[in-house]
């Protein structure tokens, strides 16, 4: 039974949830689903650990962050059997990406803030210089796709900024975080520094509207990020949102079609499809067209399969397939339930799928469907590509196909999207600028971006007195 993380202690409530497995469907565990009474221990504990914590050198701090990243490595196994429990997601994955990066997280921050130089300004008679300052308590709310790599991305930054925090995991995956407790308390990070509760959206409303917490990030749905906007908006608590994505890639007859198909096989399946950055409009020059959606369609029916993360997230992914039918799509491959024969059967599978045929207006090829699921459609020239890509209301990522090095600037400064891969997908430098525009959030996460985000600056000037002529 997982309980919540408080004041450095283990903590019951009187409900509990369960957790499914979604390669099974059957329940793995159950947790303890935070109440206002525990919401409300959560933010206290925060809150008496801030003053200390804050007063810390961010020298110390960051070496705070080094222990934790050796914590990490220390119950790496924990961590992979957690988030695969939870999550279904491949081994070779969860051992490559989401928990390495848990680790890189930490000692990215650790890096970038013991490093940053402070601001300062002479001018005529004056010095000002600017120092940086905590939030306070900050409430990290976060989603089930990528879980560690997710919650540990923003825990590092508002940590070494000399923030407390309470976290709220998912409901489908509170493994990692649980195991994270542990290890919080295991290298004897002062207790209230990390807080972790369980629970539902529910739990998470309580948390943000809390007046004991100065600041909310978020990554997760656009629909709950606006909810969230509207809870804090009385208090204008500041806010960092990560939010949803309706990728476009596009795909130029000058590229290097392999690494093309290759390439897009990685940013439409991965994890899923259950990725903010996932590709989930193609466009492919109409030369180009045929050979490219045939190839792909191949490539989608030899991909290891991950299960969608719970019973209903696989009935909305499949409804977007019955919509693809019904608003006139030609299923190229996919479009149902693959059936495998064994206890896979009653887990949250659906088959990767490819559709091309539907206009630029339909349902399909407007709302994020966050599955392993891609359009494809022709297009004749460079400003046709750009106009497609950018006809969305959502501006996360874009990815882009060329080996034309002036096509690559031209293309990529005119899409509006926070991130533009090009020849490449997912490839992260955690010192950059990351986030995305329109529908997909507000601000950005990354590098300093992040500790700018977790601390106010106070700018100090001072008349410096002129020594006599
Ligand atoms: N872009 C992204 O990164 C993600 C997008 N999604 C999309 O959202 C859809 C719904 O998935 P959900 O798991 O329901 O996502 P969600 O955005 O509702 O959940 C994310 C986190 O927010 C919490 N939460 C929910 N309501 C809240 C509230 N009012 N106040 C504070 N916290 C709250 C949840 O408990 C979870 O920890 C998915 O089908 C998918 O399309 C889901 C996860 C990540
Ligand atoms: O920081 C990363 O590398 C990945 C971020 C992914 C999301 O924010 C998401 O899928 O929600």
């Amino acid at each position: 039974m997982l309980t919540h993380f408080i004041g450095g202690q283990p903590v019951a409530s009187g409900k509990v949830f369960p957790v499914h497995d979604p390669a099974t469907g059957a329940m793995v565990r159950q947790a303890h689903e935070a109440d206002p009474e525990v919401v409300d221990r959560a933010v206290r504990a925060a809150r008496e650990a801030a003053r200390d914590w804050a007063a810390l050198p961010v020298g110390e701090r960051a070496g705070w962050m080094r222990r934790l990243a050796e914590g990490i490595e220390a119950r790496f196994d924990d961590l992979v059997a957690a988030e695969i429990a939870d999550t279904g997601k491949p081994l070779d994955q969860t051992r490559t990406l989401d928990i390495p990066r848990g680790i890189a997280n930490f000692r990215a921050f650790a890096e970038i803030a013991a490093q940053r130089p402070d601001d300062a300004f002479h001018l005529s008679g004056t010095l000002s210089y600017t120092v940086r300052r905590p939030l306070g308590v900050v409430a990290v709310i976060v989603p089930w796709n990528l879980p560690f790599l997710l919650m540990t991305w923003k825990l590092a930054p508002a940590l070494v900024s000399g923030n407390t925090v309470v976290v709220k995991p998912s409901e489908h995956t509170p493994g990692s975080a649980s195991v994270f407790a542990e290890i919080c308390a295991e290298a004897g990070l002062p207790p209230g520094v990390v807080n972790i509760i369980l629970g539902y959206g529910a739990s998470g409303q309580l948390l943000v509207e809390h007046p004991g917490v100065d600041a909310v990030t978020f990554t997760g749905s656009t629909k709950t990020g606006t909810t969230i906007m509207r809870t804090v908006a009385d208090r204008v608590k500041p806010i960092s949102f990560e939010l949803g994505g309706k990728n476009a890639g596009l795909v130029f007859d000058d590229c290097d079609v392999d690494r093309a198909v290759e390439g897009t096989v990685k940013s439409v399946f991965t994890n899923g499809g259950q990725v903010c950055l996932c590709t989930e409009r193609m466009y492919v020059q109409r030369s180009i067209f045929e050979d490219f959606c045939a190839r792909l369609a191949v490539r989608a029916q030899e991909i290891q399969l991950q299960p969608m993360i719970s019973a209903e997230h696989r009935e909305k992914v499949l409804s977007y397939y019955a919509l693809a039918r019904s608003e006139g799509a030609k299923v190229l491959t996919g479009g149902s339930v693959p059936v495998f024969g064994d206890h896979r059967d009653s887990g949250y599978f659906v088959e990767p799928t490819v559709v091309t045929g539907l206009s630029e207006w339909s349902r399909f090829n407007r709302e994020e469907i966050f599955g392993p699921v891609c359009h494809v459609a022709p297009f004749d020239s460079e400003a046709e590509a750009i106009d497609l890509a950018n006809g969305s209301q959502y501006g996360l990522a874009a990815t882009l196909w060329t080996t034309n090095l002036d096509r690559a600037h031209r293309v990529a400064q005119r899409l509006e999207a926070g991130l533009v891969w090009v020849n490449t997908w997912y490839l992260r430098d955690l010192r950059t600028p990351f986030g995305g525009v329109k529908l997909s959030g507000i601000g950005r996460e990354g590098g300093t971006r992040s500790l700018d985000f977790y601390s106010e600056p106070t700018t100090i000037t001072i008349k410096l007195e002129q020594p006599d002529a």
